[in-house]
Order: structure tokens, then sequence, then C-alpha cells
């Protein structure tokens, strides 16, 4: 599990390292440097490319420099360095490596305030003109350049953070920021990378190690934590001997309607691949047919109407409800009745969620420990709209606090905020995956999961991690361009099977 922390705490850590490794600053610099250089060179070896290197006058422009004089000594031949001197003071280790380049022969520019560009002709630009420093939105010069940067068509690569992008913190819709194919960060992947408005700035990032104290990293408790496979491999239970169907629990899926049988099909199969012992589906009476041609594994309980379904509760050890349940009367009735009879905590998705969101009298019988699975707009319709996922982010958190619950807020990294205030990023998952359907196969995922024995945090980490490593195992090997629902189902016990391995 990796901390994400914020620019405060990366500057705390920086500083920590350079005292107790003991590193001088300058050597870090150059380690962070060289770091860059080797991912640069692995993407872009032709050494005749013509690069720009753009530096302001802080520590990023520092690795500019250093980067600019590393890439000379590895033979790139047609570098040229703009330093942007917008700032009236620059840092110690810019002026080192500032002394350095220029006892090479790479070209060095000076870009003076409010002067004007000269062409660019350069296929590649690195960006060094600010990182984690930024501290108020681009304007003036710094907005100016970034903008003009950004019309041109060459290829960015953005040295630890693109120019103007905060971060962490609230992102504004207007933002100016550096658009950069390639953002090679130092050492974890900050915060608001992880979150959607990152699209637009960020195509893709990669962090390198700068051997940053890692024991100090943790000890700053931060409640941003990146999942890893190390991670999920430590809580997947591997099958015992001697175990039985009974060992595996008993799963029951209330969901569907009769013309949203497939979200009822789908979140059962979900569950049924993910190894729950027995699973039964509470289903429309007009959904039995589908649901035995389905997947004939299934068991069914049908509801008739309105009237309430007679739910033997003792049998089961995970109930999930919501998906494609309708938000009629009767879907309320049900969930009300399930809120209230259960006493275990619930897996709670789609509709089962937007009628929470219209009866919030409902929250009073909500057990501690449930979990609930909004996407973004199921979110807002629950507590309220947000301006940003930085906003969103807060709210689950306060959230989670608050009602003793576990939110899974689906997106590319689905964050999973827990009881104890922890912000959990998930690392796996593609675009292919984005169909609808998809999120239901997780709902009978978790569930499965907590019929299984894991607890509701261990079946959400390893629930959306397993959903995510299943999409990426048949999409990207095979580069498909969608991958349904049903399909990833069936991948679930290879994928849980590498997991245990
Ligand atoms: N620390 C370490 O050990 C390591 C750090 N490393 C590297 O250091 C980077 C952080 O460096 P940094 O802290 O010097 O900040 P940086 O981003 O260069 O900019 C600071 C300058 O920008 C200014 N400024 C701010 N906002 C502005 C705005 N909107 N418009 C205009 N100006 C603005 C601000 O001015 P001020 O407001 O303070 O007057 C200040 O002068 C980090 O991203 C990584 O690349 C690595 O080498 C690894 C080791
Ligand atoms: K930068």
């Amino acid at each position: 599990m990796l901390p994400l922390l914020t620019s405060a705490q990366i500057r705390e850590a920086d500083a920590f390292t350079i005292a107790s490794e003991p590193v001088a600053s300058i050597d870090l610099m150059e380690r962070a440097a060289r770091a860059f250089v080797g991912w640069f060179i692995n993407h872009f070896p032709d050494r005749n490319e013509e690069v720009s290197i753009y530096c302001g006058m802080g520590n990023n422009g520092g690795d500019g420099l250093a980067i600019a004089r590393m890439l000379h000594e590895h033979g790139y031949s047609h570098l040229k360095l703009i330093i942007a001197r917008y700032n009236d003071k620059s840092s110690a280790d810019f002026i080192i490596n500032l002394q350095r380049i220029q006892a090479t022969a790479v070209p060095v520019v000076q870009l003076n305030k409010g002067e004007d560009f000269s062409p660019e002709s350069s296929t590649i630009i690195i960006d060094a003109l600010l990182g984690s420093g930024l501290n108020k939105a681009l304007d003036g010069d710094f907005k100016r350049l970034v903008e003009h940067l950004n019309n041109l068509s060459s290829t960015v690569v953005a040295v630890d953070i693109p120019t103007g992008f905060f971060a962490d913190g609230e992102i504004h819709q207007n933002t100016v920021a550096i658009r950069a194919e390639l953002v090679i960060t130092f050492q974890q992947a900050k915060i608001n990378f992880l979150l959607p408005e990152a699209a637009e700035f960020i195509r893709c990032w990669q962090a390198v190690n700068i051997g940053i104290s890692e024991s100090f990293t943790r000890s700053l408790n931060s409640p941003y934590q990146f999942i890893e496979e190390q991670d999920i491999k430590r809580v997947v239970k591997p099958r015992g001997r001697f175990s039985n169907k009974g060992t595996y629990g008993h799963s029951l899926i209330i969901a569907g309607a009769a013309k949203t049988m497939g979200a009822a099909l789908l979140c059962a199969a979900g569950c049924v691949y993910a190894g729950s012992g027995l699973t039964t589906a509470c289903i429309p009476l007009s959904g039995l047919t589908a649901l035995n041609s389905y997947l004939p594994e299934i068991m069914a309980l049908t509801r008739d109407g309105d009237i309430l379904p007679d739910i033997d509760w003792a049998r089961y050890k995970a109930i999930a409800i919501g998906p494609g349940l309708g938000t009629g009367a009767d879907a309320c009735e049900l969930l009300a009745f399930v809120l209230s009879n259960f006493g275990k905590p619930l897996v709670i998705d789609a509709d089962g969620i937007n009628l929470l969101a219209n009866r919030y009298e409902l929250w009073e019988s909500l057990t501690e420990g449930s979990i609930l699975t909004p996407h973004m707009k199921e979110f807002d319709r629950l507590f309220g709209d947000h301006h940003n996922w930085w906003a969103r982010l807060q709210t689950a958190r306060q959230q989670a606090i608050k009602r003793k619950i576990y939110i899974v807020l689906k997106n590319d990294y689905t964050i999973t905020a827990t009881p104890q205030g922890k912000l959990y990023f998930n690392s796996t998952g593609n675009a292919a995956m984005a169909t609808g359907g998809m999120g239901d196969v997780l709902t009978g995922l978790l569930t499965s999961l907590i019929a299984q024995g894991y607890t509701a945090e261990e079946a959400c980490l390893a629930g959306i991690y397993i959903h995510g490593k299943a999409g990426d195992e048949l999409a990207l090997p095979n580069r498909m361009n969608v991958v349904l629902p049903g399909r990833l189902a069936q991948q679930l016990p290879l994928t849980m099977a590498k997991l245990m391995a």
C-alpha cells in the first residue's frame, strides 16, 4: 500500500530524507533527474530528436537543468534549454545546476518577463517550469507561456507535475496547465493524478523511485492510500481441503425488475463466479426463465408484485440490494424491509442508492459496516452536487466516518472511503470496462467475498482490485476496446487464482 502525500507532506518527506539519510539536496535532485532520464530514454531513444527543455527557477527548473545535462551526456544532440526568468528568486540547487549546464555545449535561451516567444520547432518539450511548489493559479507570463506550449503539436513530457496543475486540492474548471503526454513523477503519484480532472492534463504518468524515506512517509499516516497487488495477495483466501459449499457462504442478490433483469443476472453472475458457496437471486416472477437459462447454478426466490418475499434471514451471510430494482413504491418498501430485518451489513448499489437518496429516513436503519457503491451521479444524488472530485473525496470521507459505512466511489481509480477515514485508490481497470452492467458484476463480487468471510474492508479492496484486474487481463493483451460484464464475470475465477498463486 503506497501512502499518497500532499505537496506539503512531500516537502516534509524530502526534508526528512535529506537530513536523515543523509543526502545533500543537490544530490537528491541529481537522483530525481537520473530517474527521469532513465524513463525518458526508454520512451524516446532517438538521439537526433529535437528536444526543448523549459525550466522555471525553482527546484522543478533545477531538475530540468540536470535533465538537460544528462541527456547531453547520453548523446542527445539537438537539445535547447529555455529558462523562464519570470520569478525574482531562484533556488540554490537551480543555481548550482545552471552553472553545471553552462559548462556544457547545450544552448541556453533566457525568456524574460513580457518577452515574445521565439518559434518552437522541437518535436519533444520537457516541462520543468513549475512542479509541487505551485501556490496559485497561473497568470501573466507563465499562463501565456503554458498556453503557447499547449498550442504546439509537440509531445510534452512533464517533470514531476504538469506546470499549473495542483498536486492536491480542488481543481477549478478554468484551470490553465500544461497538457502532458507523459508525466514522470517523483516517488509517488500525486493525489489529483488519480481524479478525472487530470484527464485533460495527463495522458499517462509514471512514478519513479528517488529514495524518499518510506518509514517517514508511512509515519505521516496519510488518509490517501494507493492499493498495490501485494496488498491484495495478502488478503485473498485460497480454498482449503475438506471445504464444502457451506464453507463459502450463502449470498442473496435482491435485484431486477421485469425490464431490468439483466442487472440481476450480471450481479448474480459476479457473485457465483467469485466463489459464493450458494447464490440465491430474489427476482420478479417474470424473470425466472431468464435466470434459469442464464445460470442454472443460481437459485431463485421470486417476488410477486408488491408482496414482500418470504426471506429466511438467518440463511444468508451476505445480501446485496439494488441493481435494476427500480425506484417505485414497492422497491422502496422492499429496501426498508431488508434494512430493518437483516441486521448485518448490506451491499447497496444502483437503485438501492437512489432510494436512499430519496428517502433519507431509511438511513436510520442502515447497519454499520454496510457498503454503498455509487458512481459519481449516484454519489451526488446521495450527498448533494459537487463541483469537483476533491470535494467529492472529502464528502465521501466525512460520510463514511459519520455513518460508519464503506463508500465505494466508482471512477477510473475507484476509491473506497472507510469508517476509519481512509481513502483507498484502486490501481486496476481500464476504459474497455466502461459499459452498463459492469457495476452490477462488482456488487455481486463484493457480496460474494463477504459471504466467504472477508471483512467489509477486505471485500471492498480485494473485490475492486480483482474486478479491475479481470478487465485488464481481458482487454490489455488483446487490445480490446470493450469488455462485456458477463465475460468479465467468467474471468473472475482465473484472476482470483492468479492472485492466490
Ligand atoms: N524538494 C526536494 O528535495 C526535491 C524536489 N524536487 C523537485 O522540486 C520541485 C519542487 O520545487 P520547488 O518547491 O522549488 O517548487 P517549484 O515547483 O519549482 O516552483 C517554486 C517557485 O514557483 C513560484 N510559484 C509558485 N506558484 C506560482 C505561480 N502560479 N506563478 C508563478 N510562480 C509561482 C514560487 O514563487 P513564490 O510564490 O514562492 O514567490 C517559487 O519560486 C518538485 O516538483 C520536483 O520537481 C526533486 O528535485 C526531488 C527533490
Ligand atoms: K513541471
